[in-house]
């Protein structure tokens, strides 16, 4: 029970990483506002009890990320974790790719973080204490040709965890991030594992010769968020398979 008392923020926590990482952090103690665009979460906020509640928003929008802090204000009282998990991708080739396209890929993956960021941060300053994890991938240093906007708002991720970390330091906030390999999920089925072939070629380049689970993120999510990481602040840490690690390809175990 690492995070008991303390509220957190999970965003895209209808399914896949974000809803692990809001099971795992109530099976640790917290309380947890689930966020989505879709309603979907509603459902799995209310499998866990009174320690979680569901907030329907596009946390694009500031407006609506506003609303998302004041309905989690008056559920808990207070913020003292932000996971900014919501994510999309979407495949193009370079030359196809519509700028409405690249636009909403880094409003959503990008944009939302910084606006979900300061408006927590504002909150945990007044307590001069909190924790803000990002979702990065291994694709922030790694490239897919077809995720033009994916893999730069990634990299956008990364460097937008060392300046808060570095902004917020002094208010006792740290800022970290994640950055996952293939995590089986609704994205990643969609994104990279729709053919036997691009399994395949996923798992040539994966040491450990398997995709990762939700519930493998999530217990990252919920370490980064407790004091057994008081000192990390501005970090990415990868949960990869061993991906970032490889430079060439391995043979393939199914
Ligand atoms: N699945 C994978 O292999 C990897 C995923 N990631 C990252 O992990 C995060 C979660 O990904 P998955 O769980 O795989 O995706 P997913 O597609 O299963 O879930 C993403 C959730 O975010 C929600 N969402 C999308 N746009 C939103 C918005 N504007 N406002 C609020 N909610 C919104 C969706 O409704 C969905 O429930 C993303 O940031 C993704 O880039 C990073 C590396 C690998
Ligand atoms: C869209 C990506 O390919 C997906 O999300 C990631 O960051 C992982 O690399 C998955 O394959």
């Amino acid at each position: 029970m690492r995070l008991a008392n303390k509220t957190a923020i999970v965003t895209g926590a209808s399914q896949g990483i974000g809803l692990a990482c809001a099971q795992r952090l109530v099976q640790e103690g917290a309380r947890v506002m689930l966020v989505d665009i879709r309603p979907e979460g509603a459902d799995a906020a209310a499998t866990l009890g009174d320690a979680a509640r569901f907030h329907q928003a596009d946390v694009s929008i500031k407006a609506e990320v506003d609303a998302m802090m004041a309905a989690t204000l008056a559920a808990f009282g207070q913020v003292d974790i932000l996971i900014n998990n919501a994510g999309v991708t979407h495949a193009a080739d370079f030359l196809d790719l519509e700028e409405d396209d690249f636009d909403r890929v880094l409003r959503i993956n990008l944009k939302s973080m910084f606006l979900c960021s300061q408006a927590a941060a504002r909150e945990m300053v007044k307590r001069q204490s909190g924790c803000i994890i990002n979702m990065s991938s291994v694709n922030a240093e790694l490239t897919i040709p077809n995720q033009v906007p994916y893999v730069v708002s990634k990299g956008g991720v990364n460097q937008l965890t060392r300046v808060t970390a570095i902004s917020l330091a002094q208010h006792g906030i740290r800022v970290n991030a994640i950055g996952p390999g293939t995590i089986l999920t609704e994205l990643a089925k969609k994104a990279v594992l729709g053919s036997p072939e691009a399994r395949h070629t996923i798992l040539s380049r994966t040491p450990l010769g398997r995709c990762g689970e939700p519930e493998e993120i999530a217990g990252i999510a919920a370490f980064l968020a407790s004091d057994d990481a008081s000192y990390m602040t501005g970090q990415t840490l990868y949960a990869d398979g061993g991906r970032m690690a490889l430079n060439y390809t391995v043979p393939v175990r199914e």
